[in-house]
């Protein structure tokens, strides 16, 4: 669909078959990101990942982010502060037991938490500033993406007060991130490289002036940003969508209970375990199918392409619909209901190759925090349902409950969903 937002010319991409010329045939065409209002205020001029244009600065600092935090090996050594981050959430569940909970704050701390130790080093000491900003800065990049559709109306960000706002929540987030950097510089670790968390190896490989690229410190700042930002609101919100979903059916939920005490090592859950439990994993497909990020990030064309016979001029903006590829009628039997049990015969994976489901979008762009995101996604709804049955507050009927949804970056459910967890002896 080709749309005239604003001033910018836009292609809304909304089934399977075209996401895959976009992703996959033309890949290469459509590597680059636009530039947004926010990636210039918020994300340091797009020095970060997310936003940076497509080239060589990207591609060494892609790499650099895989092989020292995202990697399937860094990942695994993450699982010790994973689970003791997830030990933390239970032991606050337990002292909550029988009284009503929002469920997003406990998921929200225990990802930033798991996130943070992993990029940085340790929980951030200004956590509750750090995930109050993180959350505005979303709200932002949302309000300001739509803002650059029109650019010639700009000045109106100024006058409305809006712009002194996000510059505001920018400086915070700024200062938080300038912290993290100086007890960096200040404790160098003494045990070799094996101790270093990401900020130490970007430090480190900037004073070594060895790159090609050379990095300044907003590139560091930009790239932990992402890291957090990335991470957080991203895997909470599937968490709790997931939660959401098994409360209102009561018999899914049951049997994914059982599935997930059966295959428990005793009172403890390990990552074998996890790697058996089938139908937890259709969950989270099914999950991310309904309630993943509903438009991927961006792109622009970085040339003329024919795509589908029409001719996509250089510079066109392109919007892909995750949700609407999700729920393609062509594609899914009973698109809007929650089905797991779909993927029993069906190989479908969230990893980039099917365009039916693109959680983390594909091709070169595609999300480097799939294992991160998904490890610390699986060991906390495993624990979840191993050790807490839930309940709905105030008589609520799972029928009743609210599956508003409210778009941040990724969309979340608009009311947080309040439940009762009561603990549960293994
Ligand atoms: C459930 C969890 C997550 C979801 C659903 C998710 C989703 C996405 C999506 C849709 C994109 C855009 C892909 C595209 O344009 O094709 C993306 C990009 C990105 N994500 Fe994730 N993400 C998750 C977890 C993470 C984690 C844990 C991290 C890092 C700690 C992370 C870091 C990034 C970065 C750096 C990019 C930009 C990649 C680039 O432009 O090259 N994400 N993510």
């Amino acid at each position: 669909m080709h749309l005239q937002l604003g001033q910018v010319p836009t292609v809304v991409i909304s089934t399977p078959r075209l996401a895959q010329e976009i992703l996959k045939t033309n890949d290469v065409v459509f590597a680059d990101r636009p530039t947004t209002i926010a990636s210039q205020m918020l994300f340091y001029k797009a020095q970060d990942i997310a936003w940076a244009p497509y080239g060589s600065y990207w591609r060494q600092m892609r790499k650099i982010c895989t092989l020292e935090l995202l990697s399937a090996k860094r990942v695994r050594a993450y699982s010790v502060i994973r689970d003791d981050e997830i030990k933390t959430m239970r032991k606050n569940l337990d002292s909550s037991a029988g009284r009503s909970i929002v469920l997003r704050d406990v998921l929200v701390q225990m990802v930033n938490d798991v996130i943070c130790r992993a990029t940085v080093g340790d929980i951030c000491k200004d956590r509750s500033t750090l995930i109050d900003v993180l959350f505005d800065i979303m709200r932002a990049v949302i309000a300001f993406n739509m803002a650059s559709y029109f650019p010639n109306l700009q000045f109106l960000n100024v006058i409305t007060g809006k712009k002194a706002k996000w510059l505001k929540r920018q400086k915070q987030l700024d200062d938080i991130l300038e912290d993290i950097l100086e007890e960096h510089r200040n404790h160098r670790p003494s045990g070799g490289h094996d101790q270093e968390d990401l900020v130490d190896v970007l430090l480190r490989i900037k004073e070594n002036g060895d790159l090609d690229q050379p990095i300044t410190n907003d590139n560091i700042k930009g790239i932990i940003l992402d890291m957090i930002i990335g991470g957080t609101s991203t895997s909470s919100m599937t968490l709790e969508w997931a939660m959401t979903e098994l409360m209102r059916n009561p018999k899914i939920m049951k049997k994914v209970q059982a599935e997930v005490r059966a295959m428990a090592n005793g009172n403890t859950i390990t990552e074998e375990n996890i790697q058996n439990m089938r139908y937890m994993k259709m969950i989270l497909k099914e999950t991310f199918r309904l309630h993943g990020p509903p438009l991927l990030v961006p792109r622009i064309s970085r040339e003329d392409c024919a795509v589908n016979g029409y001719n996509i001029p250089v510079k066109t903006r392109i919007l892909i619909n995750a949700w609407a590829c999700g729920t393609d009628p062509d594609s899914w039997e009973n698109p809007d209901s929650f089905i797991p049990e779909r993927f029993e015969n069906n190989s479908i994976n969230y990893l980039g190759s099917d365009f039916e489901l693109l959680p983390f979008g594909g091709g070169r762009r595609i999300c480097p925090g799939i294992t991160f995101g998904v490890g610390i996604i699986e060991t906390a709804l495993a624990n979840l349902l191993f050790h807490f049955d839930w309940e709905l507050p105030n008589g609520l009927k799972p029928n009743e409950l609210d599956m508003t949804e409210a778009i941040v970056l990724s969309n979340l459910p608009k009311n947080p969903l309040q439940v009762v967890p009561v603990t549960v002896s293994v």
